[in-house]
Protein backbone atom coordinates (compact mmCIF):
# COMPACT_ATOMS: atom_id res chain seq x y z
CA UNK A 1 0.00 0.00 0.00
CA UNK A 2 1.35 2.91 -1.06
CA UNK A 3 1.08 6.51 1.30
CA UNK A 4 1.72 10.12 1.04
CA UNK A 5 3.37 11.58 4.77
CA UNK A 6 1.32 14.88 5.65
CA UNK A 7 3.39 15.51 8.56
CA UNK A 8 5.54 14.68 12.32
CA UNK A 9 3.49 14.77 14.87
CA UNK A 10 4.43 14.60 18.36
CA UNK A 11 5.80 11.02 19.84
CA UNK A 12 8.21 10.91 16.63
CA UNK A 13 6.09 9.06 14.27
CA UNK A 14 4.45 10.66 10.68
CA UNK A 15 0.83 10.83 9.83
CA UNK A 16 -1.15 9.86 6.53
CA UNK A 17 -4.50 9.04 5.15
CA UNK A 18 -5.41 5.28 4.02
CA UNK A 19 -8.94 4.47 3.13
CA UNK A 20 -10.08 7.51 5.53
CA UNK A 21 -7.77 6.22 8.51
CA UNK A 22 -5.09 7.93 9.95
CA UNK A 23 -1.76 5.95 9.36
CA UNK A 24 1.08 6.36 11.99
CA UNK A 25 4.23 5.78 10.69
CA UNK A 26 7.62 5.99 12.10
CA UNK A 27 10.71 6.89 10.57
CA UNK A 28 9.79 8.74 7.82
CA UNK A 29 9.76 12.49 6.29
CA UNK A 30 6.85 15.09 5.60
CA UNK A 31 5.93 14.75 2.08
CA UNK A 32 7.60 11.58 1.80
CA UNK A 33 5.70 8.43 -0.90
CA UNK A 34 6.35 5.30 1.26
CA UNK A 35 5.35 1.61 0.54
CA UNK A 36 3.93 0.52 4.16
CA UNK A 37 2.82 -2.52 5.98
CA UNK A 38 -0.39 -2.64 8.21
CA UNK A 39 0.95 -3.67 11.82
CA UNK A 40 -2.02 -3.09 13.66
CA UNK A 41 -5.38 -2.27 12.72
CA UNK A 42 -7.92 0.03 15.29
CA UNK A 43 -11.35 1.43 15.14
CA UNK A 44 -10.08 4.60 13.71
CA UNK A 45 -6.50 4.44 12.61
CA UNK A 46 -3.39 1.96 11.47
CA UNK A 47 -0.16 1.64 13.19
CA UNK A 48 2.10 1.15 10.18
CA UNK A 49 5.97 0.20 9.39
CA UNK A 50 7.58 1.80 6.35
CA UNK A 51 8.67 -1.16 4.12
CA UNK A 52 9.74 1.13 0.88
CA UNK A 53 10.75 4.79 0.78
CA UNK A 54 9.42 5.43 -2.98
CA UNK A 55 9.73 9.19 -3.14
CA UNK A 56 12.51 10.47 -0.55
CA UNK A 57 12.21 13.51 1.35
CA UNK A 58 15.66 16.12 0.44
CA UNK A 59 15.78 16.16 4.08
CA UNK A 60 16.44 12.62 4.31
CA UNK A 61 20.13 11.55 5.29
CA UNK A 62 21.45 8.49 6.30
CA UNK A 63 21.34 7.32 10.12
CA UNK A 64 25.22 7.63 11.40
CA UNK A 65 24.14 4.88 13.60
CA UNK A 66 23.31 1.36 12.73
CA UNK A 67 21.15 0.34 15.73
CA UNK A 68 18.83 3.09 14.40
CA UNK A 69 15.23 2.01 14.16
CA UNK A 70 15.66 -1.27 16.08
CA UNK A 71 17.10 0.85 19.29
CA UNK A 72 14.00 3.11 20.81
CA UNK A 73 16.39 5.89 21.82
CA UNK A 74 16.36 7.88 18.72
CA UNK A 75 13.87 8.90 16.61
CA UNK A 76 14.39 11.27 13.60
CA UNK A 77 18.42 10.30 13.06
CA UNK A 78 17.22 10.18 9.37
CA UNK A 79 16.75 14.11 9.31
CA UNK A 80 19.07 16.49 8.42
CA UNK A 81 19.43 18.36 12.29
CA UNK A 82 17.97 21.69 11.10
CA UNK A 83 15.42 20.50 9.57
CA UNK A 84 14.31 18.50 12.39
CA UNK A 85 14.35 21.60 14.65
CA UNK A 86 11.91 23.27 12.15
CA UNK A 87 9.78 20.06 12.17
CA UNK A 88 10.20 20.06 16.02
CA UNK A 89 9.02 23.76 16.39
CA UNK A 90 5.87 23.01 13.99
CA UNK A 91 5.09 20.38 16.07
CA UNK A 92 5.44 22.69 19.32
CA UNK A 93 3.31 25.41 18.26
CA UNK A 94 0.76 23.08 16.52
CA UNK A 95 0.75 21.70 20.12
CA UNK A 96 0.00 24.81 21.81
CA UNK A 97 -3.06 25.94 19.27
CA UNK A 98 -4.31 22.65 19.36
CA UNK A 99 -4.21 22.23 23.17
CA UNK A 100 -3.68 25.67 24.99
CA UNK A 101 -6.29 27.20 22.19
CA UNK A 102 -4.25 29.87 22.08
CA UNK A 103 -4.11 31.95 19.04
CA UNK A 104 -1.23 34.80 18.13
CA UNK A 105 1.23 32.87 19.98
CA UNK A 106 4.34 34.89 20.22
CA UNK A 107 6.66 32.30 18.62
CA UNK A 108 10.45 32.90 19.23
CA UNK A 109 13.38 31.63 16.88
CA UNK A 110 14.27 27.72 18.20
CA UNK A 111 17.36 27.53 20.11
CA UNK A 112 19.08 24.49 18.35
CA UNK A 113 21.46 22.30 20.38
CA UNK A 114 25.07 23.63 19.77
CA UNK A 115 26.28 19.75 19.28
CA UNK A 116 23.53 17.41 18.32
CA UNK A 117 25.78 14.16 18.78
CA UNK A 118 27.51 12.91 22.24
CA UNK A 119 25.37 15.75 24.03
CA UNK A 120 23.90 13.46 27.18
CA UNK A 121 25.62 13.30 30.10
CA UNK A 122 23.26 10.56 31.65
CA UNK A 123 21.92 6.69 30.64
CA UNK A 124 20.07 4.07 31.98
CA UNK A 125 21.46 0.86 30.07
CA UNK A 126 18.77 -2.00 30.33
CA UNK A 127 20.23 -5.46 30.91
CA UNK A 128 19.24 -9.40 30.73
CA UNK A 129 21.56 -11.79 30.48
CA UNK A 130 24.33 -11.07 27.40
CA UNK A 131 22.00 -8.02 26.46
CA UNK A 132 23.58 -4.62 27.41
CA UNK A 133 21.31 -1.61 25.62
CA UNK A 134 18.01 0.32 25.51
CA UNK A 135 14.41 -0.79 24.76
CA UNK A 136 13.43 -1.25 21.22
CA UNK A 137 10.57 1.27 20.56
CA UNK A 138 7.08 0.31 22.38
CA UNK A 139 8.64 -2.90 23.71
CA UNK A 140 10.48 -4.14 26.69
CA UNK A 141 12.80 -6.46 24.32
CA UNK A 142 16.63 -4.73 24.60
CA UNK A 143 18.83 -3.90 21.82
CA UNK A 144 22.19 -5.34 22.65
CA UNK A 145 24.32 -2.28 21.76
CA UNK A 146 28.32 -0.89 21.56
CA UNK A 147 28.10 2.10 21.13
CA UNK A 148 25.31 5.68 21.49
CA UNK A 149 25.92 8.82 19.56
CA UNK A 150 23.99 10.70 21.75
CA UNK A 151 26.38 9.74 24.81
CA UNK A 152 29.76 12.21 25.57
CA UNK A 153 32.25 9.63 24.89
CA UNK A 154 33.04 8.86 28.63
CA UNK A 155 29.82 6.99 28.86
CA UNK A 156 30.77 4.94 25.61
CA UNK A 157 33.46 3.93 27.07
CA UNK A 158 31.72 2.90 30.44
CA UNK A 159 29.79 0.99 28.36
CA UNK A 160 32.48 -1.25 27.15
CA UNK A 161 33.76 -1.50 31.02
CA UNK A 162 30.00 -2.13 32.15
CA UNK A 163 30.36 -5.51 29.89
CA UNK A 164 33.37 -6.85 31.62
CA UNK A 165 31.69 -6.04 35.39
CA UNK A 166 29.08 -7.41 34.87
CA UNK A 167 30.07 -11.13 34.76
CA UNK A 168 31.52 -10.37 38.06
CA UNK A 169 27.88 -10.15 39.12
CA UNK A 170 25.98 -13.50 41.29
CA UNK A 171 22.79 -11.69 40.54
CA UNK A 172 22.66 -9.52 37.39
CA UNK A 173 21.13 -5.91 37.92
CA UNK A 174 18.30 -5.17 35.16
CA UNK A 175 19.88 -1.43 34.91
CA UNK A 176 22.62 0.49 35.14
CA UNK A 177 22.76 4.36 35.48
CA UNK A 178 25.75 6.41 34.55
CA UNK A 179 25.82 10.23 35.05
CA UNK A 180 29.20 12.34 33.98
CA UNK A 181 29.56 15.67 34.52
CA UNK A 182 31.16 18.37 32.91
CA UNK A 183 33.78 18.06 35.26
CA UNK A 184 34.57 14.32 34.01
CA UNK A 185 33.23 12.58 36.87
CA UNK A 186 30.84 9.98 36.99
CA UNK A 187 28.44 8.06 39.29
CA UNK A 188 26.58 4.75 38.83
CA UNK A 189 23.54 3.06 39.95
CA UNK A 190 23.20 -0.70 39.88
CA UNK A 191 19.38 -1.72 39.78
CA UNK A 192 18.77 -4.87 40.86
CA UNK A 193 14.98 -6.88 41.39
CA UNK A 194 16.11 -8.39 44.26
CA UNK A 195 17.25 -6.89 47.22
CA UNK A 196 21.14 -7.36 47.18
CA UNK A 197 22.98 -6.00 50.15
CA UNK A 198 26.65 -6.39 48.34
CA UNK A 199 28.29 -6.95 44.93
CA UNK A 200 31.55 -8.52 44.62
CA UNK A 201 33.85 -5.91 43.80
CA UNK A 202 34.59 -2.59 45.50
CA UNK A 203 35.83 0.71 44.27
CA UNK A 204 39.04 0.11 43.30
CA UNK A 205 37.84 -2.88 40.94
CA UNK A 206 35.10 -0.64 39.60
CA UNK A 207 37.21 1.87 38.38
CA UNK A 208 39.57 -0.62 37.07
CA UNK A 209 36.86 -1.60 34.83
CA UNK A 210 34.43 1.39 34.48
CA UNK A 211 37.55 4.37 34.56
CA UNK A 212 39.42 6.68 36.83
CA UNK A 213 36.50 9.28 36.51
CA UNK A 214 34.11 6.69 38.62
CA UNK A 215 33.37 8.96 42.28
CA UNK A 216 31.22 6.10 44.07
CA UNK A 217 28.25 3.91 42.88
CA UNK A 218 25.19 2.33 44.42
CA UNK A 219 23.07 -0.72 44.90
CA UNK A 220 19.89 -0.28 44.11
CA UNK A 221 16.63 -2.02 44.58
CA UNK A 222 13.04 -1.59 42.48
CA UNK A 223 10.39 -0.19 44.68
CA UNK A 224 7.33 1.33 43.45
CA UNK A 225 8.80 1.77 39.78
CA UNK A 226 11.58 3.45 41.07
CA UNK A 227 15.13 2.85 42.38
CA UNK A 228 15.09 2.61 46.47
CA UNK A 229 18.89 2.96 47.43
CA UNK A 230 20.34 -0.02 49.56
CA UNK A 231 24.43 1.01 50.01
CA UNK A 232 26.38 3.64 48.07
CA UNK A 233 30.51 3.01 48.32
CA UNK A 234 32.44 5.88 47.46
CA UNK A 235 31.55 9.33 46.70
CA UNK A 236 27.48 9.64 45.98
CA UNK A 237 27.86 13.59 43.99
CA UNK A 238 29.62 15.14 41.51
CA UNK A 239 30.33 18.36 40.40
CA UNK A 240 29.05 20.52 37.22
CA UNK A 241 30.67 23.84 35.71
CA UNK A 242 28.35 26.10 33.81
CA UNK A 243 29.84 29.36 33.21
CA UNK A 244 30.83 30.73 36.15
CA UNK A 245 28.75 28.73 38.35
CA UNK A 246 29.19 25.55 39.86
CA UNK A 247 26.98 23.18 41.10
CA UNK A 248 27.08 19.78 43.39
CA UNK A 249 25.18 17.26 41.91
CA UNK A 250 23.83 13.92 43.72
CA UNK A 251 23.77 10.35 42.06
CA UNK A 252 19.83 10.61 43.11
CA UNK A 253 19.66 14.54 42.04
CA UNK A 254 18.29 15.78 38.59
CA UNK A 255 19.93 17.88 36.11
CA UNK A 256 20.12 18.44 32.77
CA UNK A 257 20.93 16.41 30.17
CA UNK A 258 22.32 18.25 27.51
CA UNK A 259 25.17 19.44 28.63
CA UNK A 260 25.93 22.50 25.44
CA UNK A 261 22.25 23.14 26.41
CA UNK A 262 22.13 23.86 30.14
CA UNK A 263 24.30 27.59 29.72
CA UNK A 264 21.97 28.80 27.42
CA UNK A 265 18.51 27.68 28.98
CA UNK A 266 20.49 29.41 32.34
CA UNK A 267 21.44 32.54 30.37
CA UNK A 268 17.38 32.85 29.01
CA UNK A 269 16.81 33.20 32.65
CA UNK A 270 18.83 35.68 33.61
CA UNK A 271 17.82 37.58 30.57
CA UNK A 272 14.17 37.53 31.57
CA UNK A 273 15.02 38.76 35.48
CA UNK A 274 17.76 41.45 34.39
CA UNK A 275 14.72 43.27 32.49
CA UNK A 276 13.34 44.63 35.99
CA UNK A 277 13.74 45.65 39.53
CA UNK A 278 12.73 42.06 41.28
CA UNK A 279 12.61 41.99 45.08
CA UNK A 280 11.14 38.02 45.43
CA UNK A 281 10.78 35.43 43.05
CA UNK A 282 10.12 31.68 43.81
CA UNK A 283 11.39 28.96 41.89
CA UNK A 284 9.58 25.90 42.01
CA UNK A 285 10.32 22.48 40.82
CA UNK A 286 14.38 23.75 42.22
CA UNK A 287 16.56 20.67 41.48
CA UNK A 288 19.90 21.43 42.85
CA UNK A 289 19.67 25.12 42.50
CA UNK A 290 20.19 25.18 38.57
CA UNK A 291 17.82 28.51 37.98
CA UNK A 292 17.59 29.72 41.42
CA UNK A 293 21.12 30.39 42.25
CA UNK A 294 21.70 32.55 38.90
CA UNK A 295 18.25 33.94 40.08
CA UNK A 296 19.88 35.19 43.18
CA UNK A 297 22.45 37.54 40.66
CA UNK A 298 19.42 39.58 40.07
CA UNK A 299 16.60 39.14 42.67
CA UNK A 300 17.10 40.18 45.89
CA UNK A 301 15.57 37.04 47.15
CA UNK A 302 15.11 33.78 45.93
CA UNK A 303 13.17 31.06 47.25
CA UNK A 304 13.54 27.47 45.52
CA UNK A 305 11.17 24.94 46.48
CA UNK A 306 12.18 21.26 45.42
CA UNK A 307 10.94 17.69 46.61
CA UNK A 308 13.73 15.71 46.49
CA UNK A 309 15.72 15.66 49.82
CA UNK A 310 18.89 14.69 48.02
CA UNK A 311 18.64 17.60 45.70
CA UNK A 312 17.59 19.95 48.43
CA UNK A 313 21.23 18.85 50.01
CA UNK A 314 22.92 20.00 47.06
CA UNK A 315 20.88 23.07 46.37
CA UNK A 316 22.14 24.26 50.29
CA UNK A 317 26.09 23.02 49.14
CA UNK A 318 25.69 24.94 46.04
CA UNK A 319 24.24 28.25 47.33
CA UNK A 320 27.52 28.38 49.59
CA UNK A 321 29.32 27.29 47.16
CA UNK A 322 28.18 30.00 44.78
CA UNK A 323 27.86 32.46 47.83
CA UNK A 324 24.30 33.15 47.07
CA UNK A 325 23.55 33.85 50.58
CA UNK A 326 19.84 35.42 49.48
CA UNK A 327 18.89 32.02 47.90
CA UNK A 328 16.87 30.01 50.08
CA UNK A 329 15.93 25.94 49.80
CA UNK A 330 12.50 24.28 51.02
CA UNK A 331 12.11 20.35 50.87
CA UNK A 332 8.08 20.60 50.00
CA UNK A 333 6.00 19.73 47.09
CA UNK A 334 5.12 22.77 45.12
CA UNK A 335 1.52 21.97 45.88
CA UNK A 336 1.97 22.18 49.57
CA UNK A 337 3.79 25.97 49.65
CA UNK A 338 0.77 27.93 48.75
CA UNK A 339 0.13 29.52 52.38
CA UNK A 340 4.03 30.79 52.23
CA UNK A 341 4.44 31.43 48.98
CA UNK A 342 1.49 33.66 48.76
CA UNK A 343 2.97 35.41 52.01
CA UNK A 344 6.04 36.22 50.75
CA UNK A 345 4.14 37.59 47.46
CA UNK A 346 6.96 37.15 44.36
CA UNK A 347 6.70 39.21 41.40
CA UNK A 348 7.86 36.69 39.59
CA UNK A 349 8.21 32.63 39.47
CA UNK A 350 9.87 30.20 37.44
CA UNK A 351 8.00 26.92 36.94
CA UNK A 352 10.16 23.67 35.55
CA UNK A 353 8.25 20.96 36.76
CA UNK A 354 8.22 17.26 35.59
CA UNK A 355 6.10 15.30 32.24
CA UNK A 356 3.00 15.70 34.72
CA UNK A 357 3.22 19.51 34.51
CA UNK A 358 1.67 22.25 37.43
CA UNK A 359 -1.23 20.40 39.78
CA UNK A 360 -4.48 22.59 40.51
CA UNK A 361 -3.21 23.40 43.65
CA UNK A 362 -0.07 25.17 42.66
CA UNK A 363 -1.80 26.70 39.59
CA UNK A 364 -4.14 27.94 42.34
CA UNK A 365 -1.29 29.36 44.75
CA UNK A 366 -0.03 31.16 42.09
CA UNK A 367 -3.49 33.02 41.30
CA UNK A 368 -3.60 34.40 44.70
CA UNK A 369 -0.23 36.14 44.55
CA UNK A 370 -1.38 39.62 44.61
CA UNK A 371 2.26 41.33 42.90
CA UNK A 372 2.69 37.98 40.75
CA UNK A 373 3.81 40.09 37.23
CA UNK A 374 6.02 37.31 35.84
CA UNK A 375 6.34 33.34 35.26
CA UNK A 376 8.78 31.79 33.43
CA UNK A 377 7.52 28.13 32.78
CA UNK A 378 10.03 25.73 31.11
CA UNK A 379 8.97 22.60 30.52
CA UNK A 380 9.39 19.70 28.81
CA UNK A 381 5.66 18.38 27.80
CA UNK A 382 3.77 20.86 25.11
CA UNK A 383 0.79 18.90 26.25
CA UNK A 384 1.03 19.53 29.60
CA UNK A 385 2.34 23.43 28.96
CA UNK A 386 -0.08 24.08 26.70
CA UNK A 387 -2.84 22.83 29.52
CA UNK A 388 -1.66 25.04 31.95
CA UNK A 389 -1.36 28.08 30.25
CA UNK A 390 -4.15 28.15 29.02
CA UNK A 391 -5.87 27.95 32.12
CA UNK A 392 -3.39 31.00 33.44
CA UNK A 393 -4.30 33.14 29.97
CA UNK A 394 -7.95 32.40 31.13
CA UNK A 395 -7.37 34.11 34.45
CA UNK A 396 -5.72 36.89 33.16
CA UNK A 397 -1.95 35.86 32.15
CA UNK A 398 -1.17 36.58 28.53
CA UNK A 399 2.05 34.72 27.12
CA UNK A 400 4.35 37.41 26.12
CA UNK A 401 6.78 34.79 24.02
CA UNK A 402 7.41 31.23 23.37
CA UNK A 403 9.96 29.06 22.26
CA UNK A 404 11.47 25.91 21.32
CA UNK A 405 14.86 25.12 23.48
CA UNK A 406 16.09 21.49 21.62
CA UNK A 407 17.61 19.71 24.45
CA UNK A 408 17.08 16.35 23.21
CA UNK A 409 17.92 16.42 19.54
CA UNK A 410 17.16 12.85 17.20
CA UNK A 411 14.66 12.03 19.32
CA UNK A 412 10.87 13.79 19.94
CA UNK A 413 10.90 15.62 22.95
CA UNK A 414 10.98 19.33 23.15
CA UNK A 415 11.48 21.56 26.25
CA UNK A 416 10.04 24.73 25.64
CA UNK A 417 10.74 28.08 28.01
CA UNK A 418 7.83 30.61 27.73
CA UNK A 419 7.13 33.92 29.29
CA UNK A 420 3.94 34.62 30.77
CA UNK A 421 2.82 38.11 32.41
CA UNK A 422 -0.10 40.15 33.95
C1 LIG B 1 12.59 18.92 35.26
S1 LIG B 1 13.35 18.82 36.85
C2 LIG B 1 13.94 20.47 37.02
C3 LIG B 1 14.99 20.69 38.07
C4 LIG B 1 15.76 22.01 37.99
N1 LIG B 1 14.90 23.13 37.70
C5 LIG B 1 16.89 21.93 37.00
O1 LIG B 1 16.78 22.52 35.92
O2 LIG B 1 17.88 21.24 37.26
C6 LIG B 1 11.96 18.73 37.88
C7 LIG B 1 12.27 18.73 39.38
O3 LIG B 1 11.03 18.76 40.08
C8 LIG B 1 11.14 17.96 41.24
N2 LIG B 1 9.74 17.66 41.64
C9 LIG B 1 8.92 16.71 41.16
N3 LIG B 1 7.69 16.82 41.71
C10 LIG B 1 7.74 17.89 42.55
C11 LIG B 1 6.79 18.52 43.40
N4 LIG B 1 5.53 18.08 43.49
N5 LIG B 1 7.18 19.59 44.11
C12 LIG B 1 8.45 20.07 44.02
N6 LIG B 1 9.40 19.50 43.26
C13 LIG B 1 9.05 18.43 42.52
C14 LIG B 1 11.99 16.80 40.81
O4 LIG B 1 12.58 16.17 41.92
C15 LIG B 1 13.01 17.51 39.90
O5 LIG B 1 14.13 17.93 40.63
Amino acid sequence: MKITVEKLIYGGKGIGKLNNKVCFIPYVLPEEEVEIEIIREKKNFYECTPSKIIKSSPYRKDPVCRYFTYCGGCDYLHIEYKKQVEYKNEIFVETLQRIGKIDKIPVLEPVPSPENLHYRNRVQFKIKGEKIGFFKKESREIVNIDYCYLLKEELNNILNGLREVVPFFTFLPVEAHFYSSSENQTVAKFVFFKNIKKIPLGLKHMKAFLGDSLEGFGIYTVKDNFPKKINFIGSPFVYETVGDYRFRVSADSFFQVNRFQVGNLIKLVEEELKKEKISVAFDLYSGVGTFSIPMGRYAEKVFGVEINPYAVQDANHNRKLNKASNVFFQRASASDINRFMVKKNPQLVLLDPPRTGIDEKTLDALLQIKNLRKIIYISCNPATLARDISKLVEKGFSVVSTRFIDMFPHTYHIESLTILEK
